[in-house]
């Protein structure tokens, strides 16, 4: 028997960059979290400490810092892209890069030239793998919280001796998105596919009328498809954030559907892949990503 190291990457993880951009008194900002991996011929520092072919995390930081100044971020995709490539591209031993950005979205405060809120935790996500001078894109969006009052039932599932839940013709239906698409290619205006993707998403999980959370998901990934050609296949990860009819009889009252509780833990967890049945292979494109 012998033992060898099996993969590996190494990187710094998310480093928090804020940029101002400044067009006389109208500033605009960029919040990001920056993840860099690189993956190569590592074997030496893990078997020996020998740390001749390692670019230091330090200096993984420091790059993404100053690649921030030395040009405009732009668009999260294209910033990953811009970084994966230069520590492909200049260190020997290092073939291949997985760059994760989360960008944190602000809001203006009411057309004020610097001054913003957070309305929200969503953020835009991506995930660039670089591997020698092939790119895969995997963009997405997490924690966005989505509600309907009603168009939604659950019935028709199996009654075993466990079963306890009541069938349902109207229920809430409520869930935090998280969707990650792989691109079929790289020459992608990113801004406008990332806002056209969670236009349609969230249209879709308003106007499907749903007989499951599994049915919405699918239906979300299907028009995804349908509207965007550049994107190859959808993954979405979709908690069922439970809302219980309070039982108030005890107290003599109805509950005409109007009264929930909303349950914290523990929550159904849907998760699934919709995808082209012609899609490009997809490479490297989810490799080390969670499989939702
Ligand atoms: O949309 C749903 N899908 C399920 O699989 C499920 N299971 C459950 O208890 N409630 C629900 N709702």
């Amino acid at each position: 028997m012998a033992i060898v190291l099996g993969p590996n990457q190494y990187g710094k993880a998310e480093n928090r960059l804020v940029t101002v951009s400044r067009n006389g008194s109208v500033h605009t900002i960029k919040d990001l979290t920056v993840s860099t991996s690189l993956r190569g011929d590592l074997s030496d520092t893990h078997l020996t400490g020998d740390n001749t072919k390692v670019l230091a995390t330090d200096t993984q930081k420091n790059t993404v810092y100053a690649f921030a100044k030395e040009a405009p971020v732009g668009e999260i995709e294209d910033f990953a892209l811009r970084l994966g490539r230069h520590f492909v591209g200049t260190q020997e031993a290092i073939s291949g890069a997985r760059i994760l950005i989360d960008e944190h979205a602000w809001e203006r405060i009411d057309g004020h030239d610097h001054a913003f809120s957070q309305g929200s935790n969503e953020k835009r996500t991506t995930a660039v793998t670089i591997e020698g001078s092939q790119a895969w894109v995997v963009s997405g969006v997490r924690d966005l919280v989505v509600l309907k009052s009603t168009g939604s039932e659950f019935h028709g599932y199996p009654k075993d001796p466990y079963t306890t839940l009541k069938e349902t013709n109207d229920r809430i239906l409520a869930t935090s998105v998280t969707a990650r698409w792989r691109y079929a290619g790289t020459d992608v205006d990113w801004a406008k596919s990332f806002t056209e993707i969670r236009s349609v998403m969230l249209k879709t999980f308003a106007d499907k009328h749903s007989l499951s959370l599994q049915q919405t998901l699918y239906a979300m990934g299907e028009a995804v498809l349908n509207a965007r050609p550049e994107v190859a296949e959808v993954r979405l990860s979709m908690p069922n954030k439970h809302h219980f009819l309070v039982d108030l009889s005890a107290f003599g009252l109805e509950n005409d559907n109007e009264v929930f509780y909303a349950a914290d833990r523990p929550y159904g967890l849907i998760e699934g892949s919709i995808l082209r049945d012609d899609a490009p292979d997809a490479g490297q494109a989810w490799s080390t990503l969670p499989a939702f």
